[in-house]
């Protein structure tokens, strides 16, 4: 029970991160009547734009943080992105306020080295190789350990931002200045993780709600430069397979524990599933679900997270997502070909809206259903390819 948003007797969500993921999210939650306050390092961020009124604060910054949690008092924290001062997270959460899915999954979740010795050492799930490094000369020393090829990456970063592959180990001093440059937070600590030679990669959609635990249909997708471009769903898998990820998704998420949507994401090889990582929130690759399912990510989380039921998920088409990437850094850009990449049968576009451009950053996807997955993946590439990011 909530009364109309702006009202003394609203129901409220803070979400800490504000990009193209929160703005869906966002657009859910206002569907069901909340408020919604919208957190992130810039101004006009996507969700932003769309929520109620936002905040631009250092969100790494307890102090700020804290200050504006205090003031909004939000019913509801909802984090966004990992690079968060999760222990102010998870003080506020013994104050009384709930964060969500819970602040011990947002502060495990924040680095990579919690949510890997979680996995791997207490719920003993299979994962690559790893060992972490605060200096180059420990890097040298860690990839001496692990081999090569390897994987190095900061602990608290995202979107493949700082993470190399490590071929040589002439290649060292090369991934360190990477993941020095790529990092969030000023932290000099990497993960080195052996390499898997996967024969393909998954997002396992998990929800958690009054309910109980619902899986969404595999989401297979490619990545380049450890950043998603490509997404497509229903991905297919063996039995044995799917017993095997369910598994691991229901073992992780239950140790995250809370309400919301996860995206559990793991390695298929011949030897069987490996963990890598997963997000206590909706996934990138998870865009696709706006294209394929009765509800989509953002609105089982949404709906997930204000305490609703959800007796099912329905996937109503095979579908695919595939992004456009900016290639440099601009303040001013227009994007073109949106008539084009629409004129593409079975097709939507999602533009984020972020206010500049960057190397690398994500400014808009393509949806496409299709009879197959292998029609909609060729729809949405068609689509995204008719898109133009234009600098002048
Ligand atoms: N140990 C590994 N072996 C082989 N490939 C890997 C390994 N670790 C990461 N990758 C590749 O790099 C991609 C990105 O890695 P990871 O998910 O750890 O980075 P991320 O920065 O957290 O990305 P995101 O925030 O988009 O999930 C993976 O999806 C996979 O394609
Ligand atoms: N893989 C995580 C991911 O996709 N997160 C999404 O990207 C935004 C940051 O984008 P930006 O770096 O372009 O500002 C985040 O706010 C979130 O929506
Ligand atoms: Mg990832």
């Amino acid at each position: 029970m909530y009364g109309a948003p702006l009202s003394n007797k609203s129901k409220k969500i803070m979400l800490l991160g504000s990009g193209e993921l929160g703005k869906e999210v966002i657009i859910e939650a206002q569907r069901l009547g909340i408020e919604t306050i919208a957190v992130d390092r810039y101004a006009n961020a996507p969700a932003m734009q769309v929520a109620h009124r936002s905040h631009v604060i250092s969100m790494l910054d307890g102090e700020q943080l804290r200050a504006i949690i205090e003031k909004e008092r939000p019913d509801l924290i909802v984090p966004e992105i990992e690079a968060i001062a999760t222990s102010v997270l998870v003080e506020l959460e013994k104050e009384g306020y709930r964060v969500i899915p819970t602040a011990t999954a947002s502060r495990l979740t924040m680095d990579r080295e919690g949510i890997r010795r979680l996995a791997s050492e207490t719920l003993g799930l299979r994962t690559a190789k790893y060992e972490f490094a605060n200096s180059l000369e420990e890097l040298h020393a860690a990839v001496a350990v692990i081999g090569t090829p390897c994987v190095i990456k900061p602990i608290m970063s995202s979107s493949g931002k700082g993470q190399s592959v490590c071929r040589t180990p002439e290649g060292v001093e090369a991934s360190w200045n990477i993941a020095m440059e790529g990092g969030r937070a000023k932290n000099a600590r990497v993960i080195i993780e052996e390499f898997i030679h996967f024969e393909s990669e998954i997002t396992l959609l998990t929800v958690r709600s009054i309910s109980g635990t619902t899986y969404c249909e595999p989401i297979g997708h490619i990545q380049k430069d450890g950043d998603y471009i490509e997404s497509w769903q229903p991905h297919t898998m063996s039995e044995q397979q799917i017993v095997d990820a369910q598994q691991m998704a229901k073992t992780i998420t239950d140790a995250l524990g809370g309400h919301g949507l996860y995206g559990v994401e793991l390695f298929l090889t011949a030897d069987g599933v490996y963990f890598s990582e997963v997000s206590p929130r909706p996934h990138d690759t998870g865009m696709v679900t706006m294209a394929t399912q009765d509800l989509s990510e953002f609105a089982l989380h949404a709906r997930a997270i204000l305490g609703f039921p959800i007796t099912g998920v329905r996937l109503l088409t095979p579908g695919a997502s595939y992004t456009l990437k900016a290639d440099r850094e601009q303040v001013e850009y227009t994007i073109s070909g949106i008539d084009e990449a629409l004129s593409v049968p079975n097709t939507q576009v999602r533009v984020f809206g972020k206010p500049e451009t960057k190397v690398g950053r994500r400014m808009a996807v393509a949806l496409s259903s299709g009879e197959t997955v292998e029609e909609a993946r060729s729809l949405a590439k068609e689509a995204a390819s008719k898109l133009t990011l234009n600098y002048n």
